[in-house]
């Protein structure tokens, strides 16, 4: 685990009397609903070129009469040249705050001037629907998340929504295939692993390229960002023209958000997620009926997220857990060493009562749930 990331999430409680409305009605199609919740927070990140500049121009210039702020991280030398890449509209009028983080990389010295700026945006929170932070190429989104990602007892005025990593179907393969073999360890899987949406932008190019293969190829791309990432959504777009509800206010950090929850019992995963790429990042999903002892659930969580233990850095996590003596289904999702687990409601009496649990990490191992230990978690051995 790389150090920067170690700023507890209290860094960005900003706004202690903001009341705590929902934020799903904002790009619900429904301007007139007074709606004063937290500010969502779309991450924006993805490969050099991949097409980011374009979604926020695409986002900002689609009719939705939102207004968002931009938050653009860039490296000293490009000051003022992404900021040139986006149409502000006449007169900036699309674009309620602009911010520009020019000090270098947002995942480690920015750290600081990242909550200033949302200090300062949330105080006109009352003119802002959304926020957009357009990371450099290069950055690693995992710091981000974890200073971003709030659980529930704090009561921030500003909610990370999701993560969106853009990628360009021409260079992907390029892009993963390029450090494989060397110790420097590709931000392009990290960006993909982190993904709650993928926007796999510029399939032009690559249906321009041999007609009767095309089809298959953005497949397999696609297959390939399922095996990093099984928990992500896979958007195929040219010049990122996507529908914005699928993008948007996705609450993808929510732990009472019902919806993804559902959506993981009926999706039918294989056990383990066998990797046809030799990456070390991968998805494992755990699926087992027997109950859970909540205690040894989060001794193992954080033996797994924090001290790194089975040779496996785990990025992301997210799960429903059939707790022992407990009618009610909980949930489980873990940013980096943040985790959180809660009741959200009773399971229903047809409902298969069943753990499910995806793990999104890096792995110098076979990726096991033997090698995990998973069955320390359970009531009856396995
Ligand atoms: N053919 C094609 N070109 C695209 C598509 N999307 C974006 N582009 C072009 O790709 C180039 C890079 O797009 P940007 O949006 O600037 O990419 P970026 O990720 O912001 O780039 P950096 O800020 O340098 O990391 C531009 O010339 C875009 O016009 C697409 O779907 N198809």
């Amino acid at each position: 685990m790389e150090e920067d990331d170690e700023a507890p999430p209290l860094a960005v409680r900003i706004d202690e009397t903001s009341d705590r409305t929902e934020s799903s009605r904002r790009f619900s199609g429904d301007p007139g609903v007074p709606d004063r919740g937290p500010v969502g927070i779309t991450i924006i990140t993805g490969y050099l070129g991949a097409g980011k500049s374009t979604l926020v121009n695409y986002i900002l210039n689609a009719q939705h009469g939102k207004k968002f702020a931009v938050i653009l991280n860039e490296f000293g030398e490009e000051i003022g040249v992404e900021r040139a890449m986006i149409n502000e509209g006449e007169g900036g009028a699309l674009i309620e705050e602009w911010v520009e983080l020019a000090n270098g990389c947002v995942c480690c010295t920015v750290k600081h001037s990242l909550v200033q700026a949302l200090e300062q945006l949330v105080q006109k929170k009352e003119r802002l629907d959304h926020i957009l932070l357009e990371t450099t190429g290069l950055a690693n989104p995992a710091p981000l998340a974890s200073i971003l990602w709030l659980d529930d007892q704090l009561e921030s005025a500003v909610k990370l929504d999701s993560i969106i990593t853009v990628v360009d179907a021409k260079n992907l393969r390029l892009q993963l295939d390029e450090h494989r073999e060397s110790a420097s360890f590709p931000e392009a899987f990290l960006q993909i692993a982190f993904a709650d949406v993928v926007i796999l932008n510029k399939v032009d190019l690559v249906s321009r390229e041999g007609l009767g293969l095309a089809l298959n190829a953005v497949e397999d791309l696609e297959n390939e960002i399922h095996d990093i990432n099984s928990l992500a959504m896979v958007i195929r777009t040219v010049r990122c023209q996507v529908d914005l509800c699928k993008i948007l206010d996705r609450q993808a950090y929510d732990a009472r958000r019902v919806a993804h929850f559902e959506a993981l019992l009926k999706e039918d995963r294989s056990v383990s997620t066998p990797n046809r790429h030799d990456y070390n990042v991968r998805t494992l999903c755990i699926c087992e009926c027997k109950e859970v002892d909540l205690s040894k659930v989060r001794l193992w969580l954080e033996d797994l997220l924090w001290e790194s233990k089975y040779n496996m850095d785990i990025y992301r996590c997210k799960g429903v857990l059939n707790v022992h003596n407990s009618e009610e289904l909980h949930t489980l999702q873990a940013v980096r060493e943040l985790y959180e687990i809660v009741p959200l409601r009773k399971w229903m009496p047809e409902e298969n009562k069943m753990n499910k649990i995806v793990l999104i990490g890096k792995t110098t191992m076979i990726f096991s749930l033997h090698l995990i230990h998973v069955q320390s978690i359970f009531v009856c051995n396995i």
